[in-house]
């Protein structure tokens, strides 16, 4: 669990951080959220100490985060950012290893846990482990660099718009390797980005920032549905609003019961995974009023309507 008590942060007596508090849960995917200089990265790098607090607290797991020396807390704290700044003269096994190396482990755990994560990461083993960053596409440097930052099993990942320069397609899959590694490993993840879509896609609790303090943090849903007054109500959008809330919601959740055999045969059919944007959008451009929904396997286990679907998106 991280505890932020009160933080500060002032360049050249301006605040850049100003009384910063809040808690997130272990096992809790925090985004932080708001425009360009709110103090977003700057809050992220007091947590592992790149940056110095002007005053206030940073707990994580009831230690206080200076209690250590600054090299030793990072060993502990994965930092994933932009561009991923992975070592140009090292290979993707050596840049993987870093940290365990420093940390003293030997060959044999560090060579199991780099396939590992390569493993997790999708990315086949004896093709990248040899190769140098220059020698991959920027989807599968940003990939080992989230692998590097998981590394040494570190219990808080922080992220710095990770995604950033990525194309949108490579993002998606991103985020869901992600979502998916994360749910996997049972880690803490506090990430920034601009991006309001990410956000309410991967986060179980987004805070919002402005002016260096934040102005609200809840769940994607209580967010969309419940924005405080003004700047919150401004950045989660108008009409947008009812299409971010379909996208955390899947049609499983959602969806009436039904035995196998009991649609007509020309029901289009979604996975019972699929976000209801998704739903809704095949919906239309089938021209259809409701959609079959199927497990893994293929059969059919229920339905969803278009009706079920536009009342979810509705305003409660
Ligand atoms: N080293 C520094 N010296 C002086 N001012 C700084 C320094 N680092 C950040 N700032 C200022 O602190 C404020 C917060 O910056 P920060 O990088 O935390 O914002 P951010 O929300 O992460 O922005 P962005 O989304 O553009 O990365 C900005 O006004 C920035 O100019």
């Amino acid at each position: 669990m991280i505890e932020v008590k009160n933080l500060c942060k002032r360049f050249d007596n301006q605040a850049a951080v100003n009384n910063l508090s809040f808690r997130v849960e272990s096992g809790q995917f925090c985004m932080l959220v708001g425009t360009s200089g709110c103090g977003k990265s700057t809050t992220l790098r007091m947590v592992n100490r790149l940056i110095e607090p002007s005053s206030g607290q940073i707990l994580i797991n009831d230690q206080d985060v200076t209690s250590l020396p600054p090299e030793q807390l990072r060993r502990r704290i994965g930092y994933a950012i932009q561009g991923v700044g992975l070592f140009p003269h090292k290979t993707i096994y050596q840049n993987i290893a870093t940290v365990p190396r420093l940390l003293g482990w030997n060959k044999g755990d560090i060579n199991a846990r780099v396939a590992e994560l390569l493993t997790l990461f999708k990315l086949d083993v004896d093709t990248f482990a040899g190769k140098y960053p220059h020698q991959l596409s920027g989807g599968e440097q940003q990939r080992v660099g989230v692998a590097r930052a998981l590394a040494a099993r570190p219990e808080l990942l922080l992220m710095d718009e990770p995604f950033g320069a990525l194309d949108p397609l490579t993002r998606e899959h991103l985020q869901d390797e992600l979502l998916r590694v994360q749910k996997l490993l049972g880690i803490t993840i506090i990430m920034v980005t601009h991006d309001l879509e990410e956000a309410v896609k991967m986060a179980d609790v987004i805070a919002v920032m402005d002016k260096g303090e934040i102005l609200q943090m809840d769940t994607p849903e209580a967010l969309l549905r419940h924005p405080r007054a003004g700047f919150v109500q401004n950045l989660v959008g108008g009409l947008d609003r009812a299409l971010r809330l379909l996208t955390i919601q899947q049609v499983s959740e959602v969806m009436t019961t039904l035995n196998a055999g009991t649609l007509p045969p020309s029901t289009p059919t979604i996975s019972h995974g699929t976000n209801l944007r998704d739903a809704l959008s095949l919906l239309i451009w089938e021209h259809a009023e409701r959609l079959g929904v199927v497990n893994d396997a293929g059969d059919v286990i229920g339905q969803v309507a278009m009706a079920e679907l536009l009342q979810q998106g509705a305003r409660t």
